[in-house]
């Protein structure tokens, strides 16, 4: 049985359909990331999950019972942690007074060893924090009763760097003693560090689900080199090279054309000296090819994921997808 199981799940609010048949499955002792930019529907998900609000069709299941069916409902959050985009703690409250409250709802297993990991205030008013460490205080609440699955959104918003390490080292030892964890996000950074799967979901529906590895696998490397001499571009007319960009260092410029008051522009159509692309074939292949060329540089990188986002949120990853027409959407370090 998956830890979470949504079919179809369809929420309509009369002007906007926020989720559109959405149907994917958590797997249990994976973290999976709930990926899409401001208003794709992911809060929608995650508030009919925990049955805040209720689906217009299809089903939403949590660790194996109905959302929407009350008793089963209770039966279920009993052993969730679920932290909020904003958690609403009381605002008078100190840190100490608050998780006393959580700790008598639904009980405390390791609020100590929590407290020393992410060290919120505890004897201040909450009113006080700053929101990392309302984040912080959200954090040892949300895992303080060992729940099985967490449901977590935008979890490291208002960490610093150290805190976020910190917390991705706790998330993937949780993810190792069998916890499940779904968090959303916009953050690529995030989502590339800490998730196994990721679904993707655009105005409502889902674009696609799958191992962050394999999303990453197909957009290809991205290679850029330096050379002594003038590389011809054909030599790179090979199997896989995609967006070749790249200059002539003239000092370097050995082939020149007849004539020889060309512009820089105009050598660098022929021959390069420096150059950056997108590579989706077969590294070793690439590195043959380039054998008969002095290099200077060399490095093949992971494309980034902003890329692979473009491919399901921009124009032409839209008709590739054969998804609507995308909405104009900034994608650059946020989705
Ligand atoms: N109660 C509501 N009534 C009407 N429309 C709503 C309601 N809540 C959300 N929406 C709309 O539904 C769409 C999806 O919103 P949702 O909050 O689920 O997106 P999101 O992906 O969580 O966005 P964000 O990253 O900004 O939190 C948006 O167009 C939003 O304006």
């Amino acid at each position: 049985m998956a830890a979470i199981e949504l079919e179809g799940l369809t929420k309509d609010y009369g002007a906007v359909l926020a989720n559109d048949g959405v149907t994917f499955s958590v797997e249990r002792g994976e973290i999976f990331g709930y990926l899409g930019p401001n208003g794709a529907g992911k809060t929608t998900t995650i508030r009919t999950l925990l049955g805040f609000l209720s689906p217009t069709s299809g089903s939403a299941r949590l660790l194996g019972r109905d959302v929407t069916a009350e008793d089963e409902l209770v039966e279920a959050k009993r052993r969730l942690g679920y932290l909020p985009d904003n958690p609403a703690f009381d605002e008078h409250a100190t840190g100490r007074e608050i998780l006393e409250l959580h700790a008598s709802i639904k009980g405390d297993e390791r609020s100590d060893d929590l407290l020393e990991l992410f060290a919120p205030p505890l004897d201040r008013p909450v009113r006080d924090y700053s929101h990392g460490n309302v984040r912080k205080l959200g954090l040892v609440t949300t895992f303080m009763h060992e729940p099985e699955l967490v449901i977590l959104d935008e979890p490291t918003s208002g960490l610093d760097p150290l805190m976020q390490h910190r917390f991705a080292e706790f998330l993937r030892a949780e993810r190792d003693r069998g916890v499940t964890v779904f968090f959303s996000s916009h953050i690529l950074s995030e989502v590339r560090r800490l998730c196994d799967r990721v679904g993707i979901i655009r105005d409502g529906r889902l674009v696609t689900v799958e191992p962050v590895e394999s999303l990453l696998d197909r957009s290809g490397k991205v290679v850029r080199l330096r050379a002594a001499d003038p590389i011809p571009r054909e030599a790179f007319d090979i199997d896989g090279v995609h967006d070749l960009k790249g200059s002539l260092d003239r000092s370097a410029d050995r082939v020149r054309g007849p004539d020889d008051d060309e512009s820089a522009a105009e050598s660098a159509e022929r021959a390069v000296t420096e150059c950056t692309f997108t590579f989706t074939g077969d590294v070793n292949a690439l590195l043959e090819h380039l054998r008969d060329h002095r290099l200077l540089d060399l490095s093949i990188d992971e494309a980034p994921l902003e890329d692979v986002f473009m491919r399901f949120y921009g124009e032409d990853g839209d008709a590739a997808a054969g998804e609507r027409r995308a909405r104009p959407t900034e994608v650059a370090d946020d989705v």
